[in-house]
């Protein structure tokens, strides 16, 4: 894995969001798999002001997101579909019909992870990912003790997901207990990966996917499998990597 450390977290915005342009440059109409949560929040801050300031378009991207919680539609604030529209896709000319998130108000959840992987597949495959990390280490909400050989499939989140991500919603007890999230499988396939993460409470976490042993205890370790995968971090999160890159 190749790490690039940063000195703050508009460096990782950067960073990663000039992957993201150099691979829309290579192939206009690429297919972006996004994340939610606080560390991507610079990447789309990025493109959305590269987007303003150079002639850029992304009327031919197409775009996956990685999870939805499992009883929310879009208009729900704290839905992921409302982060994306909220953080880019409301911000550039990206066409809507060519922006995927789970359904989590669909009426069957199974139905919806067959069709969502399927739609990746038309779509081409995922050129470039990005993903945060849980401070347990989960990927998309792949959370530890996950099959590594799982398509996009529904799941029960953790209590302790359940509490970190309390801070967007009123209290712990309202935030859902099931997501729809692209797989262990599903996000292996994407061509090329970053995995973002800033700050301490990523540590020991990040530490794990660069030092240790593949384990479905901490799912992020699986990239060690994958042949393309840029860690962009800062020094605290790199905090217990020491001598490791
Ligand atoms: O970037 P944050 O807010 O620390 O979140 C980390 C992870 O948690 C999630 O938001 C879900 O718990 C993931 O989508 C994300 O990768």
């Amino acid at each position: 894995m190749k790490v690039i450390q940063v000195n703050n977290y508009e460096e990782l915005g950067k960073i990663a969001g000039e992957m993201i342009l150099e691979q829309m440059e290579a192939k206009s109409d690429s297919v972006l798999g996004l994340a939610t949560g606080e560390t991507p929040v610079g990447i789309y801050r990025y493109l959305a002001e590269e987007y303003r300031n150079r002639n850029l378009s992304f009327s031919k991207v197409r775009t996956v997101n990685l999870d939805e919680y499992i009883g929310m539609d879009g208009r729900d604030e704290q839905s992921y579909r409302y982060f994306m529209n909220q953080h880019l896709f409301d911000r550039v000319d990206i066409r809507k019909e060519f922006t995927e998130v789970p359904n989590g108000k669909c009426e069957n959840a199974e139905q919806e992870c067959l069709r969502y992987e399927k739609r990746i597949e038309e779509f081409g495959g995922i050129d470039i990912q990005i993903l945060g990390m849980g401070e347990n280490g989960h990927i998309g909400f792949n959370e530890p003790g996950s099959e590594f050989i799982c398509d996009t499939h529904v799941v029960s989140l953790t209590e302790e997901t359940r509490e970190v991500n309390a801070r967007f919603f009123d209290s712990a007890d309202n935030v859902p207990e099931q997501a729809i999230t692209m797989g262990i499988r599903t996000i292996l396939k994407a061509r090329k990966i970053i995995l973002a993460a800033f700050g301490v409470k990523k540590a020991e976490a990040l530490a794990g996917v660069l030092k240790d042993r593949v384990t479905p205890w901490l799912p992020a370790s699986v990239l060690q499998f994958h042949p393309d995968v840029t860690v962009i971090a800062d020094a605290a999160a790199l905090s217990k990597c020491s001598g490791l890159y």
